[in-house]
């Protein structure tokens, strides 16, 4: 009787093991049919695995080099590609204009909710879903970015601009440009958001807030892997508990170092003018926590000095591959100004070259090339003329946008003459390096601003030379949210020919 018991235990055992198999493989078997047949996005192309599964973009995301592999996705599927099962990108200039400035509008995507602060119950203008509330944000932050207020910033901008350009000449050989670049705009906005100097162009090393920055950038790709594999995310937290808790403790205290800064800030009457300068004005009558206003203000930093550091880079590199194009950007501004000190925000709005190589260096590499995802609304909305239903996740690749031949003739070449009309065929707006809309770049102008001083004189004052001549820009990156560029060594010296 015993033996019998045990035998039909062993049995109910057996059966459900394979009741739950096979239940587990019909599910997997159904939704592989449903995503390949009958779900709303079947007829979009694109790889058969990503239809139906988050593993293949998982994998592109985690391996650094999403943006290439979308880009290879677009060229072989065409302008529009479902790149996961609920998920499709796309590369063209009209997606741009319906999916950021649709009169509907897409809100950003559960993506954003991970931002730094979130966990204390704060959102900042970047991270902000609900659109009515970053309407309020934009609002109130907008006096910080105004004409005025940018006039009024430049004189400390240029402080930090002119001890990064005397001290290039005494920067050690291995010294890296690109890191230089990064600590330079990294200072500038620690200067204008905190009204104080994070010191990193002086410092031999970077500043731990950058690594811990690039840290959060890379948690926020790993927390958007996970959200993608519900219970598989849940066994990998518990297993990375530590790494995960080492992370978030570093992201707390870089929260809570911008707290103190901003609280420092408020309780020193300064003359300096900075973003504070502006939005301390209505701050307790608008009803602004020194928190909120932290998370604002630690959000600058990551929004504005990593991105501004690669378009500099990136056309230092692409101007010092490119002897021709070098020497006709020395010639614009070494004959626009009589000396150094003449180079401001205002005179450089001039050089109209210096400009057309600015933008060249954000189409072949799009500063921010993670492509930012958004909504569809309820009810669904046409985006390039695909009706897509409410709750897909859309987006245009900044990257396949600016390399697709379908949108610029040539795209792997650095042409700066394309932005100057004398090359017809490529559609300009199908490269948007500040994104569009409610939601595009409030630092936009300050940006613009930045590149056009630290390039205007650099090139004044010196003559760069590649070290690394085998550096291949694209080849050599890597992508978490922002890029992780190649280093650059470069050899400095007192400018010896004059260009006219
Ligand atoms: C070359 C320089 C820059 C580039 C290429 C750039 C690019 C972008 C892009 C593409 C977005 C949209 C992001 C998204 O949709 O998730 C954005 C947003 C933003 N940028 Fe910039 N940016 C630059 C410089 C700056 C600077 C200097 C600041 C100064 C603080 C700044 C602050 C911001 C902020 C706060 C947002 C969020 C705006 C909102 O959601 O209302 N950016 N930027």
């Amino acid at each position: 009787m015993h033996q019998l018991s045990v035998l039909w235990a062993g049995e109910l055992w057996a059966y459900s093991a394979l009741l739950f198999a096979i239940a587990t493989v019909s599910s997997v078997v159904v939704n592989i049919i449903y995503n390949l047949n009958y779900h709303p996005l079947a007829r979009i192309p694109g790889p058969k695995l990503a239809a139906v599964s988050n593993v293949p973009y998982s994998y592109w995301f985690l391996g650094g080099r999403q943006p290439f592999k979308i880009h290879d996705l677009h060229l072989k599927y065409g302008p529009i590609v479902r790149v996961a099962p609920n998920e499709v990108s796309f590369n063209t200039a009209a997606s741009w204009k319906d999916i950021y400035t649709n009169r509907k509008t897409f809100i950003k995507s559960d993506f954003y909710d991970g931002g730094s602060f979130a966990g204390r119950g704060v959102h900042s203008i970047v991270s902000e879903r609900q659109p009515q509330v970053h309407a309020e944000m934009r609002h109130y932050l907008s006096s910080a970015f105004s004409d005025r207020a940018l006039n009024e910033q430049e004189d400390l901008i240029a402080q930090s601009v002119d001890k990064f350009v005397n001290l290039l000449p005494q920067r050690p050989r291995d010294w890296d440009l690109t890191k230089g670049y990064e600590m330079l705009t990294f200072d500038i906005i620690g200067d204008l958001a905190f009204g104080e100097s994070f010191g990193a162009i002086e410092s031999p090393e970077p500043h731990p807030w950058i690594a811990v920055i690039l840290g959060a950038l890379k948690q926020g790709a790993l927390v958007d892997v996970l959200k993608r594999f519900p219970t598989a995310g849940k066994i990998i937290k518990f297993v990375l508990h530590y790494q995960i808790k080492k992370l978030t403790a570093e992201t707390g205290s870089n929260e809570e170092m911008a707290i103190e800064l901003v609280e420092r800030r408020i309780t020193r009457d300064s003359p300096r003018k900075d973003f504070l300068t502006r939005l301390l004005e209505d701050r307790v009558e608008k009803g602004v926590s020194v928190l909120q206003l932290a998370a604002h203000t630690s959000d600058f930093v990551i929004a504005g000095s990593e991105t501004t550091a690669t378009a500099l880079a990136t056309a230092t590199y692409y101007l010092l591959r490119n002897p021709e194009i070098m020497r006709k950007l020395q010639g614009e501004v070494r004959s626009s100004f009589n000396s150094y000190d003449e180079i401001n925000g205002k005179s450089t709005q001039r050089l109209r070259y210096m400009k057309a190589v600015m933008l060249e260096a954000m189409r072949i590499y799009p500063p921010l090339p993670f492509a930012t995802p958004r909504v569809v609304p309820l009810g669904g909305e046409s985006v390039d003329g695909h009706f897509l239903p409410g709750g897909t996740i859309v987006y245009t690749s900044p990257y396949s946008a600016s390399m697709d031949p379908a949108n610029f003739q040539d795209p792997t070449r650095f042409i700066p003459e394309r932005w100057l009309g004398e090359k017809s065929g490529d559609i300009l707006d199908a490269t948007q390096p500040f994104s569009l809309g409610s939601r595009g770049c409030i630092g936009k102008s300050l940006g613009l601003l930045e590149l056009r001083l630290i390039m205007a004189k650099v090139i004044w004052k010196y003559d760069l030379e590649l070290i690394d001549r085998s550096i291949d820009w694209h080849g050599d990156s890597q992508m978490q949210t922002l890029w992780q560029k190649p280093k650059m060594r470069v050899k400095v010296r007192e400018r010896t020919v004059d260009v006219k």
